[in-house]
């Protein structure tokens, strides 16, 4: 083929043409092999051992990658026989960062869980990155000898690498930030608590189990809003209320007719803040002292509620006349002031992060004192179901989200009827068909009593917050 051996007679001119200067760099390359072989020979030869040895050191300390430009810290299982909480706390973070892509991970699952575990395995590594900055986890499970007799134990560790440079921001920052992280996710599994008195003290916890949260609750949504923001606030205020030197607590009243929602208000609360809750039966409570016992058996980030207050005891007041005849002032030794000296702080400063909640359905029949601006933060008034709150509970109940061709009549009889939520959540519940039920709905709310001013739509006069009072 002529094309063919006019390429090859092609590449042979070239490579001739090539030879010089190929054959030039082979002597170069040779000479140079044979200084270090001579190099090395007289290094060998002439210097003395401190002398070599001081060299190769300082060679290495040139040439090698420095090892020591990595920072790394080692997280170990156990501190001494205690278990290291930065370990977990360490474990549970990289839980939630794994790539399901990593080809080895280990799953995990305690008895009392329903759902397994993904962690990440041994010798595994995990690329994190935090502001900017890039740390790399491993997992390093190895076998030790024990000093002291020939059993081996195994040594659980998480290393966490990253450049020198960058130690500050890790420690200081990418820490803490782990540490946050894990107490977020820890509280939003925790399961609320409730304690109930009795006259000996709190009984054993029951899970508070109780459906209710701010989606579900059938109330005006400024009014529900004022209520999550000012949570909000609370719970993020450690450091304010440290600096204006207040215990860190907050007083609520709920105020309302029966079944607007008061008791639903407070387990909403309990539920976003994953606070336990302590229900304090005032009649249960016999002195002051013991009051004083009772808050010394609850814990911090827990809501203390009294419901009732108007009628829940006989609690004499600050002139010592009891407001029923059936019990005398002596009969108490627990009165108005020793509840209001615990409300204004005396007593709860053995705790932080509390929450304090009254209900009543009498706002009138309180003592005054107890209203008095600085007592209780926020008085919040729930009253009867307004159309933004029936909405509400027509898309929890029957799953209408939208409009209805009901809706308007609804709307207008709820504006002139006085009707709970609690009395319009029990007619929805009657079918599972939307159509009879509203149909039923409609039939209960025009037999009911035309009310006057039944209903207030405006957040802002449903609710007035004490905030000046912290
Ligand atoms: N605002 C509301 N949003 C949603 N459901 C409500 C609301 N109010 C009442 N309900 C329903 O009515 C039931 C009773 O309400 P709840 O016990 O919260 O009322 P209450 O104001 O505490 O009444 P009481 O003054 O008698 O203690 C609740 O379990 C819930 O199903
Ligand atoms: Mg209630």
């Amino acid at each position: 083929m002529p094309l063919r051996s006019s390429l090859q007679k092609g590449y042979i001119n070239t490579i001739l043409q090539e030879i010089p200067a190929l054959s030039s760099l082979f002597s170069a390359y040779a000479s140079i092999i044979t200084t270090i072989m001579l190099l090395r020979t007289m290094f060998d030869q002439f210097l003395p051992p401190q002398v070599r040895r001081y060299v190769i050191k300082a060679l290495k300390y040139y040439w090698e990658p420095k090892s020591s430009d990595t920072q790394t810290l080692e997280f170990e299982e156990k501190d001494g026989r205690s278990p290291n909480n930065m370990f977990n706390v360490a474990e549970a973070y990289l839980c939630t960062i794994i790539s399901l892509d990593s080809k080895r991970l280990r799953i995990t699952k305690k008895e009392s869980e329903s759902h397994f575990n993904i962690k990440f395995a041994k010798s595994q590594q995990i690329v994190d990155s935090f502001e900017g900055i890039s740390v790399t986890w491993e997992y390093l499970n190895e076998k030790q000898k024990k000093e002291d007799n020939d059993l081996t134990k195994i040594r659980r560790c998480l290393t966490l690498k990253f450049d020198q440079i960058h130690r500050d921001i890790v420690l200081t920052r990418y820490l803490p930030s782990i540490i946050k992280k894990v107490e977020h996710l820890k509280n939003q599994k925790k399961a609320v608590k409730i304690f109930s008195l009795e006259t000996r003290g709190f009984k054993a916890p029951v899970n508070l189990d109780h459906p209710s949260t701010f989606d579900t609750l059938a109330m005006d949504p400024n009014q529900k809003k004022a209520i999550i923001d000012d949570l909000d606030l609370f719970v993020r205020r450690r450091d304010f209320y440290k600096k204006v030197g207040k215990v860190w607590k907050r007083g609520y009243l709920l105020y309302g007719p029966p079944g607007t929602g008061k008791s639903s208000l407070i387990a909403a609360m309990a539920n976003y803040l994953k606070f336990d809750v302590y229900d304090l039966q005032l009649m249960n409570v016999r002195s002051d002292s013991s009051l004083k016992d009772m808050m010394l058996q609850t814990s911090n980030r827990s809501i203390l509620v009294i419901e009732d207050i108007d009628c829940s005891t006989n609690m004499p007041n600050r002139n010592g006349t009891t407001p029923s005849k059936s019990k005398s002032p002596s009969d108490s030794k627990f009165s108005l002031s020793g509840l209001l000296n615990f409300i204004d702080g005396l007593w709860s400063c053995c705790g932080d992060e509390r929450i304090i909640i009254f209900t009543t359905n009498h706002l009138e029949k309180l003592d005054p004192a107890l209203l008095r601006p600085g007592r209780m933060d926020m008085h919040i008034h729930m009253s009867y179901l307004t159309f933004n709150g029936f909405k509400i509970l027509a898309a929890n109940y029957l799953n209408i989200h939208n409009d209805h061709w009901r809706f308007r009549e609804i709307e207008e009889l709820i504006r002139c009827k006085k009707v709970t939520p609690a009395e319009v959540a029990e007619e929805l519940l009657k079918s599972d068909n939307a159509e009879v039920v509203l149909e039923g709905l409609v039939k209960f709310l025009k037999g009911k009593k035309n009310g006057a001013g039944a209903t207030t739509t405006k957040g802002d006069e449903v609710l007035e917050a004490k905030t000046d009072n912290i």
